[in-house]
């Protein structure tokens, strides 16, 4: 089976509105729906979790109803940050994966992940034990000296840019989660489940990424992905 959790335990501070950015609406549709809806449609997707925001697991609930989201099987309480958002989706699936079953983690927030980036992401897996959705990166990388300059770069050719959607095999997530909330590795500041696996001496393997699977942190990136929609609506029309 392919399980995905969907996190949107987050409150979107950083995009400055009044409700978590995973909710408000654009073109009269919530972004997690949006999101939800790419997970809906892709055929080797079994099932989907959900990590909301607490206070907001009914307004979900009922909006999956509302878009027709029948894969959606858990909603779970978000964590205080993103690491225990994770690790409680995690958890709530102990009784119900089996160790080969495949999790594919992704963000709520990035409501244009498409079909091709989800395939591969799930090939990668099945082939190398997990896979991390990534990008060349393209723009030069200078690492800072003191407050106002620099004497160093680092080159791009030796980096990628890694977001999600991620997948790994359950019983490896598991065993990583339990071990990492144990011994305090990898849980704190920006980590993320990528990060955690690499300090808990993991390889990551890579698998292709998308420019449109834009992560929605500012009222910039609303722009951007209304800007995203309205073009791909034009293209219909052509
Ligand atoms: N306690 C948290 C924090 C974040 N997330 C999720 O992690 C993803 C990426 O996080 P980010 O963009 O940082 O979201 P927020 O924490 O909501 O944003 P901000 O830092 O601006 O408050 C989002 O889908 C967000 O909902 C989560 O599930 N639980
Ligand atoms: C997966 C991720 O891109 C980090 O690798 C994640 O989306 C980061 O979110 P955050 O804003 O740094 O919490």
């Amino acid at each position: 089976m392919n399980i995905a959790i969907i996190i949107a335990g987050g409150s979107g501070k950083r995009m400055g509105k009044d409700i978590p950015k995973q909710f408000i609406n654009v073109f009269d549709k919530p972004v997690l729906v949006y999101t939800l809806e790419n997970f809906q449609k892709h055929p080797q997707i079994d099932a989907i979790e959900l990590v909301c925001i607490q206070g907001w697991e009914d307004v979900a609930r009922a909006y999956a109803k509302q878009y027709g989201i029948t894969k959606l099987k858990w909603i779970v309480k978000g964590g205080n940050t993103g690491q225990e958002s994770i690790r409680n989706g995690v958890y709530n699936l102990e009784n119900i994966c089996s160790d080969d079953d495949t999790v594919i983690i992704h963000d709520g927030i990035r409501p244009l992940v498409d079909s091709a980036v989800l395939s591969d992401v799930i090939v990668k897996c099945k082939q190398y034990g997990n896979a991390v959705t990534s990008l060349p990166y393209n723009e030069q990388i200078f690492l800072i000296d003191d407050e106002i300059s620099t004497v160093k770069y680092i080159p791009r050719e030796t980096l990628r840019r890694v977001s999600t959607p991620q997948a790994y095999k359950f019983s490896k997530l598991d065993w990583a989660y339990h071990k990492a909330f144990k011994e305090e590795i990898g849980i704190y500041g920006s980590s993320y489940t990528n990060t955690m696996m690499v300090e808990l001496g993991e390889r990551l393997y890579f698998a292709e990424g998308s420019e449109r699977n834009i992560k929605l942190t500012t009222q910039e990136d609303l722009q951007l992905f209304k800007a995203y929609i309205l073009s791909e609506r034009n293209r219909w029309l052509d």
